[in-house]
Formats: structure tokens, C-alpha cells, sequence
């Protein structure tokens, strides 16, 4: 049987890290990644490399045509609500024309496509969502998003659009944190944190949404899919769980509002997912937030072990 060629955007990031190290593990893969940047990823054989600016479609255009991928995961995005409230030009070349492209080259040429999205494409007001309940943006990365969402769908191309929460875990690139790690990392320094009291979210690890999207490509799954765990938390009470799980000092967990951290309106107070179609249509199946943080604590001493080498 031929192999699947898996073209994966946004290699450098949290969720491209997870992707080429799972993707490099199956014999019946062959990957290419491209990133904006040269690659930061320090598992960097076995596969190809394309440092290269999404803005540039022609240059897309060319690596699609020598690759000849079966399936694009287009995993990058410019992430940061702030950056793309403040740059909406660069949000939308970036979140909504790339993936335009990319859509209409797969519907050209049979390609299959897993696209990344959010829970920010909600408003955050009747969470848990189900992905046909009505979309709307409270920021302009959500509507970004969504934007892309609706040029994917309006493409006719094959694609599986999957929607997740609140990234966590560990990668090799201490760069990019994440809620936990930040949290981790700081209390293991006796540093005071105020974690967000009312935001509500169904946080996702990250090698969970890995796994989801490799689901995806397997099974040239179409349409909207919501990946995230299954278990409903404030933003501190995630915190705390890192505090309790870590035995880590809770009283250095102190409390603060979204409005006072300045994302009352720029941010979804409740999102969270119903995970009912990905469980029965993909076999998702999301690891319990307690069993992540064991794999993270085996994770984080096997990246220092490979650091003392
Ligand atoms: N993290 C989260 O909590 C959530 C993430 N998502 C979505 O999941 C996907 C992956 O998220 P995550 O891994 O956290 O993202 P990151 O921000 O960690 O990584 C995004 C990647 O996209 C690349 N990128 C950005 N701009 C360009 C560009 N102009 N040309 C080429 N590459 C570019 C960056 O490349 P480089 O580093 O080389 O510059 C970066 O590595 C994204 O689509 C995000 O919107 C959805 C919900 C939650
Ligand atoms: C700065 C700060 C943040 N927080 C909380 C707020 C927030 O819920 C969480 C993460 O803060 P951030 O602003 O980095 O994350 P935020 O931009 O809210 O996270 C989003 O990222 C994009 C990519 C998505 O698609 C969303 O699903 C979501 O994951 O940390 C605190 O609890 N205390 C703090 O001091």
C-alpha cells in the first residue's frame, strides 16, 4: 500500500513539535514540514524541511507540487489574540488566505486537509458547544478562524476541521510555554500566580491533538470535529490541579478576573466542548488531565536526559 505523504504547516510550533515526532514514528508516513522560520525542532532527520513564509502562496504552491503530499495538516497560524487584534492585515494573510489557498489546491489536486481551529470561534456564553451550534467571535483571531473555516467548507475540498482548546504539555523547544508549564515552572520557584477565577475551558494536551489529527488523516475524515478533554475547569482550578498533582504550594495561587487581566471582552468567558461526534466518528478518545501530568513528569525527565547527552 502507498505511503501517506503528510505536508505539516507550522512546524515549529506547540502542536508541530507533537506532530513530526508522531508522525516520524510511523513507518507509513512520509513527512514534510514548513515553518516561517529555520527549524527549531531538534528531531530534524527523516523528513524534509522547507523554511518558507505562508504570505508567499506561489512558494506553497511550488512545495505542494514537489512534495505531492496526500494530506496537508495545516497547523500554523499567527496564534496570539493580542497580535492579531492589533494586526488584522497580517491575521488574515496569515489565518484566513493561507488556508484559502491551501483549500483550493486540495480540492484541485484530491489532497486531504486537517485545518486547526479554535473554541474562540464561540462567544463563550452557552458552553459546552457541539460544532453545529452558531459561531460567534468575540476576537479577531476567532473570526479569523472562522473565516477560514467557512472558505475551507465553501472550497469542496476533503477536509476535517478540528476545533481545540487551551493547548498544554511539553516539547523539546522550552520557548513556547503553556498554562501548565507556566504554572509548573513557577511554582517550583516559590513565585506567587494569579490564575483567571471565570474563564471556563476544556483544556486539550497537546500530544491528545496530535493523535486527533493523525485520526483525521487515517480516516480522510470530513468536517467539523471538536478535540479538547472532556472535563470542564476554571482556568485556576487547572492551576490548582498543577499545584495538588506537583505537591506544590496552593497558597501561592492567587485569584484574578479576566476583566483585570484585560480579557473581559476579547476572550469567550465559557467555551468547552461536547466531544460526542469525535469519540464515535474518529475514536477520539482524551487522556484524563491527572494521567497528562504523569506523562508530562516522564516527558520532561526524558527531554533532560537527552539534554545531558
Ligand atoms: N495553542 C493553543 O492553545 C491553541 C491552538 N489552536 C490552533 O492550533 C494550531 C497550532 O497551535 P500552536 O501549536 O499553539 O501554534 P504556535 O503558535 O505554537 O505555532 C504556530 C506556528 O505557525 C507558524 N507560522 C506563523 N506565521 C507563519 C507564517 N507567516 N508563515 C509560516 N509559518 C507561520 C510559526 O512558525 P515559526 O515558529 O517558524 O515562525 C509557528 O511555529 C494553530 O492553528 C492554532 O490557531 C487552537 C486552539 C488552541
Ligand atoms: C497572563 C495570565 C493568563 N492567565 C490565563 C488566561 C488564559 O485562560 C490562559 C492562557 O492565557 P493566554 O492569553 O496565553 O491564552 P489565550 O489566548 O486565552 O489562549 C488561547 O490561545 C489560542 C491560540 C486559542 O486558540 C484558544 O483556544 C486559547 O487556547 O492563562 C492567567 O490565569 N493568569 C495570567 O496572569
Amino acid at each position: 500500500m502507498d505511503k501517506k505523504r503528510i505536508l505539516v504547516t507550522g512546524s515549529n510550533g506547540f502542536l508541530g513539535h507533537k506532530l513530526t515526532e508522531l508522525i516520524l514514528k510511523n513507518t507509513n508516513y512520509d513527512l514534510c514540514c514548513t515553518s516561517a522560520s529555520v527549524n527549531r525542532n531538534p528531531q530534524n532527520e527523516g523528513y524534509k524541511f522547507q523554511q518558507l513564509n505562508l504570505i508567499d502562496l506561489e512558494g506553497l504552491g511550488r512545495l505542494i507540487d514537489e512534495f505531492q503530499p496526500t494530506h496537508i495538516i495545516h497547523s500554523a497560524a499567527l496564534s496570539s489574540v493580542e497580535v492579531c487584534e492589533n494586526d488584522p492585515v497580517l491575521c488574515k494573510a496569515i489565518n484566513v488566505d493561507s488556508a484559502t489557498f491551501l483549500a483550493q489546491r486540495c480540492k484541485e489536486q484530491d489532497i486531504h486537509l486537517t485545518f486547526l481551529s479554535t473554541d474562540f470561534v464561540f462567544d463563550g456564553q452557552h458552553g459546552p458547544y457541539k460544532e453545529e451550534d452558531t459561531c460567534s467571535p468575540v476576537n479577531a483571531y476567532g473570526q479569523s478562524k472562522l473565516d477560514a473555516e467557512q472558505e475551507i467548507r465553501a472550497s469542496g475540498c476533503s477536509a476535517a476541521i478540528l476545533r481545540t482548546i487551551l493547548v498544554y504539555g511539553v516539547i523539546a523547544d522550552k520557548k513556547r510555554s503553556n498554562l501548565v508549564l507556566w504554572a509548573k515552572n513557577k511554582l517550583e520557584a516559590g513565585e506567587a500566580i494569579k490564575a483567571v477565577s471565570d474563564q471556563w475551558r476544556m483544556p486539550t494536551w497537546v500530544d491528545d491533538l496530535a493523535a486527533a489529527c493523525l485520526l483525521a488523516v487515517e480516516k480522510n475524515a470530513e468536517g467539523i470535529y471538536h478535540i479538547s478533554s472532556d472535563t470542564l475547569f476554571s482556568v485556576k482550578e487547572v492551576v490548582e490541579q498543577v499545584a495538588d498533582y506537583w505537591n506544590l504550594d496552593r497558597n501561592l495561587v492567587g485569584s484574578v478576573t479576566a476583566a483585570e487581566i484585560g480579557q473581559a471582552t476579547n476572550r469567550p468567558r465559557k467555551t468547552g466542548f461536547v466531544l460526542d461526534k469525535a469519540k464515535a466518528e474518529l475514536g477520539y478518545n482524551p487522556t484524563p488531565l491527572r494521567a497528562t501530568f504523569e506523562r508530562i513528569e516522564q516527558q520532561i525527565k526524558e527531554l533532560e536526559k537527552q539534554n545531558e547527552r
